[in-house]
């Protein structure tokens, strides 16, 4: 099983942008409808709650919830952070996400999280990716304290919020997810027993990253 480190598969992402010259946009869309048409088949019906933070990891939210859409199911976005906080890639698709008018509420008040997460059958980790450094901090803590507290399916998106990759130490805290979807290859962190409590079942979902970009 290959299993990568955080810096590995940081790396690879340069090397496919900066050598290969695939663009961001790329690979963050093979991410987010790759991880959808996943979220779809694990979790075929139910209201989805996409938690996003301010990374890439969160621009990965948004195109999952565009791609959820278009299958027609009903998905809003609960951002932590103002959407101006946002760069890059993921400003990008938090404003095609605008645009396109999809449902995003952006709470930035603890107290709120929970009525705001209300009902949704599935809640979606777009809140802290490869990028973490250390516990989950301010309200992305309580946006995880809240979804593991909720009646619902959780599904990670690249890591668990809060757990370390190359570590495979669980924060505190770190999202309890039921399934994690990760991109390229699954994380060295994956492989300790107390990781597996916190990632569910995994998936390893490509983003196009051309095979010889992969070490064997
Ligand atoms: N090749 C690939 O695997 C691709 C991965 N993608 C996704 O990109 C993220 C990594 O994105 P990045 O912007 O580097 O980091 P994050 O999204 O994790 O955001 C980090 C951001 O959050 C703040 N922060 C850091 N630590 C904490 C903390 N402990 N508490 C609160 N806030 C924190 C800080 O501001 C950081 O800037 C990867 O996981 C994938 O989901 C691409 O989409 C496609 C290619
Ligand atoms: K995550």
């Amino acid at each position: 099983m290959l299993r990568l480190t955080r810096q590995q598969v940081r790396q690879i992402d340069q090397t496919a942008i900066e050598h290969y010259g695939m663009s961001g946009l790329v690979l963050m869309e093979n991410a987010g409808r790759g991880a959808a048409e996943a979220i779809h088949r694990i979790a075929p019906s139910g209201d989805l709650v996409v938690l996003c933070g301010k990374g890439n990891n969160a621009g990965d939210g948004y195109v999952i919830a565009r791609h959820l859409d278009l299958m027609n199911r009903t998905v809003k976005v609960v951002s932590v952070v103002p959407l101006g906080s946002l760069t890059g890639d993921a400003a990008a698709n938090a404003n095609i996400a605008v645009r396109a008018g999809l449902d995003i509420e952006v709470v930035e008040d603890p107290a709120e999280l929970e009525a705001t997460l209300g009902s949704a059958a599935i809640l979606v980790d777009c809140l802290l990716g490869t990028g973490a450094t250390g516990d989950p901090q301010g309200v992305y803590a309580d946006a995880v304290r809240t979804a593991n507290a909720a009646d619902a399916i959780r599904i990670a998106i690249d890591i668990p919020t809060g757990l370390d990759v190359d570590t495979g130490v669980p924060g505190e805290p770190t999202f309890q997810a039921d399934a994690t979807l990760t991109f390229v290859a699954e994380k060295t962190g994956f492989a300790t027993k107390e990781a597996r409590e916190f990632l569910g079942i995994v998936e390893v979902i490509s983003i196009g990253i051309p095979k010889k970009m992969l070490p064997v």
